[in-house]
């Protein structure tokens, strides 16, 4: 499958610096504690203690001061000798010159992993190793960054809200676009560090002038009086080293963090003042913010930034491992020059493959001649009477990658004779541009003279293989052949496979409807609009049913299809007689607890959830139910949960639009665009809707919406969509 450049580059730049990006970070999170357990001690000092100050007190106490260093942790350290003639190291409180205590050990741990975290205990190679991975977690930054802007549809929409898709894909973008910038920081200081190590930094040595000068030219003042000391905070200086000697040529050296200073020790006159030069600031800066040293937040920053490349590495690899599972592609049995029905898909993450696949499969049992390639690969093809183009959209409403080529391939390949064509949309009705490239390309193929049109654009919303399994069936009937698409096998987790006992089922409706009410032989943790998964026997595909919870038990409402097995059995089931199925958590079909007031819509046994929903209403939420049915004795079967649910408040109003009960077809859409303020008010007001029932009325509910949104509100629908004030459970 073909994939993007930037893609290409992330993915193999992650496959050889995995194993060492997750070493440094387990290591680096155990290192980012050092300086937080460090911090823990109280050796720190007021902020307007001088040089002058901290050099009186020490004078005081000790017999001689040989160096007073301000560590990476900011504690003073001074080395003395002390009244006894002992030398020693120690930290002090510079205000007093008292000690503090003994100077920290590193603890083993911190050794072991800063060894592992620089070198892999493999000397210079390991640190060459790191810089390099170091410098590959830059190049990983950016082009992840380029592929976020373009995920988002542009640079400028690069902080917009992201579409949960999948926990791997959503978390992997979310976090890259804020974590970004301290992982370019710490690859950077990384990369640095490494260079400078390696003597590959230009020369920065400081050289300082030393001027000639006698003893007796110079007036001697105490050092706790020289000017430079009594201007300079302890804060500035890194160390401060005293005169070896008192002859007049050996000065103090004072390291500051910008320059070095040479003091007569004297006079107090400064003789020598010299800059670093920028390589070694930088040096500084990239020592501090690799390490942390000094700051708890950036010290937890830090340990953050670890983690998420350890969960940057998981989601990267679930992601490609997903999309690489999709796109297998089938070994085409005939060629291009010699198949009657040419598949081209367009697909960006691989999803549309697994459809296309499932197609292709199917026309090859009924011998058909098929050949099935990428839409980038459109050539002339020989004997085609048909060309089926299952395309996904990506970006805002653009190409996706193995299909960005299509448009122009088309308008300069010519064919022999002039072919039919049908296009199968895949997208999300979270996105404003739902599907926008499949009817891109069925613009480009009707304007062209060499193509005709055999049906409309077909929009699958969200990878449904139900609404899929609708345009097969059609597709079928205009084609007149009998086609069998396998649906991939589902596996149902066997742990959470329950008996039901049949507790209620009532006889076939006017519509061939019933309900069927099961009670869980084991207390069951489940809502109303979770799935009741179930296969007739193992060869059989899974059925799913949306649910309501009527007490402890699940109701369900089924239309039993001539020829569907699973309705079969079911509507032949006994009270008292045993079920095996699986309930499959839905939350996204949950009521939201937060909601003040939802509108349930339906259509036919796409009631049942809301019955549950609604019966357990005990808060009096405000329910508006929106109801679609054929007659008045279609809803003879819900008519007392309903009823009830009004005596009690539960519910607050009830409309029902029946199809055949009048000469003009009155459906549920038709009350949606009768109550249009109402429905703009309540999504104005942060209400919800919810949808459940067939995939026709929910594109004729949404075409409704999208019309109301955008003349009441100005606002497109997907906003709300995206807000998850419109939720969806449509077959
Ligand atoms: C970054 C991104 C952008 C998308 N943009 C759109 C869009 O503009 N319109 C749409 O209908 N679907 C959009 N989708 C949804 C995909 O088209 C949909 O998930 C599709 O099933 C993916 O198929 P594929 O895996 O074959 O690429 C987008 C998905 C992603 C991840």
């Amino acid at each position: 499958m073909t994939i993007s450049i930037w893609r290409f580059s992330h993915l193999i730049l992650a496959l050889v610096s995995s194993v060492f990006i997750i070493l440094a970070s387990v290591t680096g999170m155990i290192l980012a504690f050092e300086p937080i357990s460090n911090q823990m001690q109280s050796y720190g000092f007021n902020e307007d203690t001088t040089v002058a100050a901290t050099v009186k007190s020490l004078s005081k106490r000790y017999d001689e001061i040989i160096t007073v260093e301000i560590d990476e942790n900011d504690f003073v350290i001074a080395s003395v000798i002390t009244n006894e003639g002992k030398s020693d190291t120690f930290y002090i409180n510079p205000e007093t010159g008292e000690k503090l205590g003994s100077l920290i050990e590193k603890a083993p741990i911190f050794s072991f992993a800063i060894n592992l975290h620089r070198s892999l205990f493999l000397k210079s190679t390991g640190r060459f190793i790191v810089g390099l991975v170091s410098f590959f977690l830059i190049l990983m930054a950016f082009s992840g960054m380029i592929l976020i802007a373009k995920r988002q549809g542009g640079i400028r929409r690069y902080f917009s809200k992201v579409i949960n898709e999948n926990f791997e894909q959503y978390y992997h973008v979310v976090l890259g676009r804020w974590i970004l910038i301290p992982i370019v920081i710490v690859a950077f200081t990384g990369v640095y560090l490494s260079l400078e190590k390696f003597s590959l930094l230009p020369e920065t040595k400081i050289s300082h002038e030393y001027p000639e000068l006698s003893t007796l030219e110079l007036d001697k003042i105490p050092i706790s009086d020289f000017e430079v000391f009594k201007s300079l905070k302890l804060t500035d200086v890194k160390r401060l080293e005293f005169p070896f000697s008192e002859d007049v040529e050996d000065y103090f050296f004072i390291k500051l963090k910008d320059k070095e200073l040479l003091v007569n020790q004297y006079s107090g006159v400064i003789v020598s003042e010299q800059k670093y030069p920028l390589v070694q600031l930088v040096s500084q800066w990239s020592l501090f913010l690799h390490t942390g040293q000094g700051t708890i937040l950036w010290s937890i920053v830090l340990f953050l930034v670890c983690v998420t490349l350890l969960f940057f590495i998981y989601s990267g690899f679930a992601m490609t491992l997903k999309r690489r599972k999709n796109t297998n592609i089938p070994k085409n049995k005939f060629t291009q020059d010699t198949s009657e029905i040419i598949i081209l898909v367009g697909s960006e993450t691989g999803s549309t493959f697994r459809f296309a696949s499932l197609f292709y499969e199917a026309l090859i049992t009924q011998g058909k001649s098929v050949f099935i390639s990428e839409m980038n690969s459109y050539t002339n093809y020989q004997q085609a009477k048909q060309i089926l183009i299952f395309t996904s959209t990506y970006g805002e409403g653009d190409a996706p990658i193995n299909a960005n080529r299509f448009k122009h391939l088309v308008t300069t390949i010519p064919q022999n004779k002039t072919i039919d064509y049908a296009i199968v949309g895949y997208g999300s009705l979270l996105y404003p541009d739902y599907c926008k490239f499949a009817e891109t390309v069925d613009d480009v193929l009707k304007s062209h003279q060499g193509f005709q049109q055999s049906s409309e654009v077909f929009k699958i919303n969200n990878q449904s293989f139900e609404t899929f399994q609708i345009w097969v069936n059609q597709w079928s009937t205009i084609n007149n052949v009998q086609l069998q698409v396998k649906q991939p096998s589902v596996k149902l987790n066997s742990k959470n496979t329950r008996e039901f006992k049949v507790v209620k089922r009532t006889d076939l409706n006017c519509d061939q409807t019933f309900i069927l009410q099961l009670k869980p032989n084991k207390k069951e943790t489940f809502h109303s609009g979770d799935l009741l998964a179930f296969r007739p026997d193992d060869n059989q595909a899974v059925r799913y049913y949306s649910v309501a919870k009527i007490g402890d038990d699940v109701l369900l409402s089924i239309k039993k299809h001539e020829k569907g097995l699973c309705s079969s059995y079911l509507s032949t089931l006994k009270v008292n007689d045993l079920v095996s199925a699986t309930v499959k958590p839905n939350s996204v079909f949950h009521v939201p607890k937060s909601s003040k007031a939802v509108v349930m819509i339906a259509n036919g046994t796409g009631i049942a959830p809301f019955l549950g929903m609604i019966g357990s209403n005990l808060l009096q939420k405000e329910i508006h139910l929106f109801l679609g049915l054929r007659t008045k004795t279609s809803f003879e079967l819900y008519s007392t949960l309903i009823e009830n649910a009004l005596n009690q408040s539960q519910l607050k109003t009830c409309q029902v639009a029946y199809s055949q009960e009048q000469k003009e077809k009155i459906y549920v859409q038709d009350l949606i665009a009768q109550q249009a303020d109402f429905i703009a008010t309540h999504l104005k007001n942060e209400g919800v809707i919810m949808i459940c029932g067939s995939i026709v009325m929910q594109n004729q509910v949404l075409k409704q919406l999208r019309d109301i949104t955008s003349s009441k509100l100005n606002v497109l629908l997907s906003e709300f969509e995206a807000n998850s004030q419109i939720k969806m459970d449509c077959y």
